[in-house]
This record gives structure tokens, sequence and C-alpha cells, in this order.
């Protein structure tokens, strides 16, 4: 594993030992159990697509290892407001504050904001984060391969999938896709993004698209900035995208997705 997820993951390892010490499992489980709120994530994706359109899940990220700050006006309720108003499919809100000064107040204000469906943006290494994430309003939950052993990739798409959310697997080469296959979410992630030399490059996606079988939706996650870039995946049968930072420089948000992907 690379530097900058090792270091990552042992903070994810404090901030749960600290959360748990803050409040039970059990009890932020009856939370996460009364929520009735689920919005379909999956459903959102496929409901884009069915139409013609790209499925956009448009990301709410303030900052990120790689980039440092990315936006200084930050406010979650008019980004979610703007994307929704402009065509996303869903929302991808991180949570992580140390590394993408992220916070759980985000997601909970970006999704009280619209009516889109959410995706909790974090690092997953412990069941209490999957029940935090419904707790929090969370409709998906990212799973990374890289981070993960099979048999917790396993459990926390089960328990993700008991508390009603969707999962969506993430991966960056052949062998963490052949694992991701494993599982029964149909959202597999493909990150362009180099985790150790944080490059991007959409040959990524490319490389993995023939080894993904019927049945399963490709997002391509990571360095979508232009129409070209829209275009070449579109042409490859990709339909579905997570983009931040391109949205993120943007000052309105909203409108730079729906040049990026419906242009008049
Ligand atoms: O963005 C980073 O620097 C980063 C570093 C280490 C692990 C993950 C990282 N990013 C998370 C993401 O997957 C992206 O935020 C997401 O795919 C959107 O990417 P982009 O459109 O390039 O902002």
């Amino acid at each position: 594993m690379n530097d900058i997820l090792a270091n990552i993951l042992e903070t994810k390892r404090t901030e749960v030992k600290t959360a748990r010490q803050m409040r039970s499992e059990s009890d932020l489980l009856r939370e996460a159990k009364s929520r009735k709120d689920l919005r379909g994530f999956a459903r959102a994706i496929e409901d884009k697509i069915a139409q013609g359109k790209p499925g956009v899940i448009a990301e709410i990220k303030k900052a990120s290892p790689s980039k440092g700050v990315i936006r200084e006006n930050f406010n979650p309720v008019e980004i979610a407001t703007s994307y929704a108003a402009h065509g996303a499919a869903c929302l991808s809100v991180l949570t992580d504050v140390q590394f993408f000064q992220g916070s759980y107040d985000y997601l909970r204000q970006a999704r009280a904001a619209c009516t889109l469906p959410v995706l909790r943006k974090d690092f997953m290494i412990d069941p209490y984060q999957i029940i935090h994430a419904r707790a929090l309003g969370a409709d998906c939950v990212l799973l990374i391969v890289a981070a993960l052993s099979p048999q917790q990739l396993r459990e926390f798409e089960s328990l993700a999938t008991e508390l009603g959310m969707d999962v969506l697997v993430e991966v960056h080469d052949r062998a963490e896709l052949d694992l991701a296959l494993d599982l029964h979410t149909t959202l597999v992630g493909i990150n362009n993004r180099n985790l150790r030399s944080f490059e991007t490059s959409l040959q990524t996606t490319l490389d993995l698209l023939p080894h993904i079988p019927e049945g399963k939706r490709v997002i391509t996650e990571s360095g979508i900035l232009a129409p070209e870039d829209v275009k070449l995946m579109r042409d490859h049968g990709v339909h579905a995208f997570l983009v931040g930072e391109a949205f993120m420089r943007a000052e309105e948000p909203g409108a730079a997705l729906q040049q990026l992907f419906f242009p008049s």
C-alpha cells in the first residue's frame, strides 16, 4: 500500500476509535435503522442513462491531498442546489476532515438542500463508519478495494445492503477489479488517479473496460475535465461519471456540470 493511503487509513483508525468512545455502535445502529428516507443511488444513475443522458455523480470537495484547497468559497448548500438544478444524478460528499477538509455536516446539509441521493465519500475501514453513513443520511457508501481485505469487502457490502444503501466499489487495476467483481453491487468505479503519483489517466478506465461483465455499471472517476474526456468515455460505452475538481473550480459548479455534460 502506498504512503498517502496508509496515512489516511491510519487516521481513520484513530477517528473510529474516538467515535466509538463517544457513541456506541449499537446506539448508532438504532439511529441508522430508524431513518426511513432512502433515495435510490444506483437507480438515479440508471434512470439518467435510460433517458440517453450521462449519469453524473457530482462531488462536493473543498480540498484534496493532490491539489490542496480547491475551492475557497465553499458552501455545500449552494453547491448541492446548483448541481441538482443542472442535471446531476447524484451527489458525492467528502466527509474526511484531515485530508479533504470535509465534514459530516456538509453531507447532512447538502442532502437536505435537494432531493438527490448522496454518496458518503470517505475511507471505510470499519463497520462503524458504514452505520454512521446511514445515520448521517447517506444513500450509498464507497468501498475502496485497495484499502480492504476481500472479507471486509463482503462484510461491509452486506452491512450497507442491510441498511438499504447502495455500494460503489472502487478499483485502480485488474487485480482489484477481480476482487470487486466478487461483490453483488452493480456499481464499479474505476479511479483514474494513480494513488502514488496522483496523476490521472483515462487510459485506466479504457484498459479495465474489456474485463467488466454485462450487468455491471462502470463509473469513471477522477480526471474528467474537458468535453473530449466525456466524449472519449461515452464513445467507449461509459455513461456514468464521478467528477469533482472540474466543477469545484468553477464559480457556479452546476453551470460547469451543464456545460461539460449537457451543452446546448
Ligand atoms: O483527489 C485526491 O487527491 C485523492 C488522493 C488520494 C485518494 C483519493 C483522492 N481523491 C478522491 C477521488 O476519488 C476524487 O475526489 C473523485 O474521483 C473526483 O476526482 P476529480 O474529478 O479529479 O476531482
